[in-house]
């Protein structure tokens, strides 16, 4: 799993981008402000924007000043953290730039004691990957004598046969053990909590399964639009932007069997063995399980926004969806039956993470007079904003002899961390320097993603699915209800920040359905 900390250098391409200026930056400070990184370490960051060193590092500062979860500590610990941070402008495309970045690493490998560990960190366009990882190869920087790594941005492809060509040239240049695969979903806090969740308390696992279990809701909800993203977005749609990733990463998390070692490819194994089993839907049969919506203009906040087609750089007549939901099954012996509700979606009521976990409902006895007030438990397992889970279960009202009201065990992850539990892109980044890929995407994770979602989108191509609209400030088209009443089930209500309440349809003691 972990080795123990070595000196290395990392080569930042897309130094100058979104990503890096908001989460890597930041993420790299943190780093090594808690002391999670060998003191001899350099950071090559590689942009096409032509600056010099200075200005660059200004920039850096910048970006770290405005969004760390730490503040830039004055004097030496700063200057030594910005010192070794290097810029170089060049065109990835071009191949004879990199003997100059291959100078770069080399001079800053010198100095520690010629020492030589490589982490390249793709954070460029996806088109920009397979170019990069060969380049790389052919400049002479991937035959180090150390170890190297690289890590790849998402999104890993467009479908599997695009995953598949760009996996071929990678594997030219790196080994798989090699390649880490960001999904940084994987890096929150209580997605990786969900297997000590259930694997160190006896109270869960026994009950873990379709005995048990009557349904399971994922919710990725957010507030936001598509902000300046169109570009991207317009190809992309919540279906590979969200689903093909982060949702089935989710998915996996919860239904994965124990491992057979807290060790990276026994997890993996576990987790591949979940996508395996999914049950995967024919072109036809799509309209029946997944649903998939636009945004219309509506209001959030009290604030008028724009509909999807109205945004900069949308078409006028865009049929990419900013929101999907579905109906999955886990096929095997654990799952079968259980219904999955998975939604995700761009300017919802809310934005919230979470898993919701709902048990099936006592047996109603005829000597148990109150048991129709009764609800099933829930475990609901917070992944953003709020870290944490709550535990849902009933309980005699105080002072009645027989009312019987939902109580609710709340647990907060980060409430008493100050500065907010690590970022995502910490506990990755610290994760490839140390040779962890347990939470990165293996290739045949990649591959089986795209075999279940490559079909969704066909259809939708072939236009055998209505894109339904939905008002911007709403959980998504009413179509999606029919998913869930097949089952007789309802969404669960979602907390963003808000402090402790029941969920609405357990109050006043009784389990209304929405
Ligand atoms: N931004 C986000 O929130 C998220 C981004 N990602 C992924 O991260 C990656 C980066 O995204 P993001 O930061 O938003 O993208 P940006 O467009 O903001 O940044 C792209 C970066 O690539 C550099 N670049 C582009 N072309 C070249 C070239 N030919 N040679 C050298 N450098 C080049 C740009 O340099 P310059 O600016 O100097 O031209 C810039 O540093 C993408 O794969 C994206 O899918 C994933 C999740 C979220
Ligand atoms: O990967 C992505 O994730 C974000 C949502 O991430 P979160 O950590 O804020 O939940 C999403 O906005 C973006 O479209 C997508 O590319």
């Amino acid at each position: 799993m972990r080795e123990s900390k070595q000196p290395f250098v990392m080569v930042l391409f897309g130094a100058t981008g979104d990503l890096a200026k908001r989460k890597l930056f930041p993420a790299l400070y943190a780093l090594y402000r808690d002391g999670l990184v060998h003191e001899h370490f350099a950071i090559v960051g590689v942009g096409r924007s032509e600056m010099g060193q200075a200005e660059f590092r200004k920039m850096v500062q910048d970006s770290i000043a405005k969004h760390s979860r730490l503040s830039i500590a004055e004097g030496q610990a700063w200057e030594n953290f910005i010192g070794r941070v290097d810029y170089v402008a060049l065109d990835v495309n071009n191949s004879e730039t990199y003997a100059l970045l291959r100078q770069m690493v080399e001079a800053r490998e010198k100095t520690m004691d010629d020492t030589s560990n490589r982490l390249f960190y793709l954070s460029l366009a996806p088109e920009l990957f397979g170019t990069v990882a060969t380049n790389l190869r052919l400049g002479g920087l991937t035959q180090n004598q150390g170890w190297k790594r690289l890590i790849i941005e998402k999104p890993f492809g467009k479908d599997l046969e695009s995953a598949r060509a760009l996996n071929e040239v990678i594997s030219q240049s790196f080994r798989e053990e090699e390649v880490y695969r960001i999904d940084h979903y994987l890096g929150k806090e209580m997605v990786q909590n969900i297997e000590m969740l259930r694997f160190t308390n006896m109270l869960f696992e026994p009950v873990w399964n379709n005995r048990y279990i009557d349904n399971v809701q994922i919710t990725a909800s957010e507030t936001l639009g598509v902000e300046d993203r169109a570009s991207y977005y317009e190809h992309s749609g919540a279906l590979r932007d969200m689903v093909q990733n982060h949702m089935l990463q989710m998915l996996m998390m919860v239904c994965m069997e124990p491992p057979s070692k807290f060790e990276t490819e026994a997890i993996r194994d576990e987790k591949v063995k979940v996508l395996r089993s999914l049950r995967r839907y024919a072109e036809d049969e799509i309209s029946q399980y997944v649903v998939r919506g636009q945004y219309t203009t509506g209001e959030m906040k009290g604030q008028q926004v724009l509909g999807y087609r109205d945004e900069a750089n949308v078409a006028p007549d865009s049929d990419t969806e900013t929101f999907v939901a579905a109906k999955l099954y886990v096929n095997n012996f654990r799952w079968s039956g259980v219904p999955f509700f998975i939604r995700t979606g761009k300017r919802m009521p809310k934005k919230a993470t979470e898993i919701v976990v709902q048990f099936k409902e006592v047996p109603l006895l005829n000597n148990f007079t109150h048991a129709g007030a009764v609800g099933p438990n829930l475990l609901v397992i917070r992944i953003h904003p709020m870290e944490g889970m709550t535990l849902y279960l009933n309980a005699k009202k105080p002072g009645t002899d027989d009312k019987v009201v939902p109580i609710a065990m709340d647990f907060c992850n980060n409430c008493d961390i100050e500065g907010g539990s690590p970022e995502a892109y910490e506990r990755l980044i610290h994760d490839a320097v140390h040779g962890d890929s347990t939470f990165f995407t293996r290739w045949d994770e990649v591959s089986l993603a795209w075999k279940f979602v490559d079909p969704i989108r066909r259809a939708w191509d072939k236009g055998l699915v209505p894109l339904h609209d939905y008002q911007a400030g709403t959980w998504g088209p009413k179509a999606v209800n029919f998913l869930l009443s097949e089952d007789d089930v309802n969404w669960w209500y979602v907390r963003d920040n808000e402090a402790f309440t029941l969920p609405a349809q357990m109050q006043d003691g009784v389990f209304s359905r929405r």
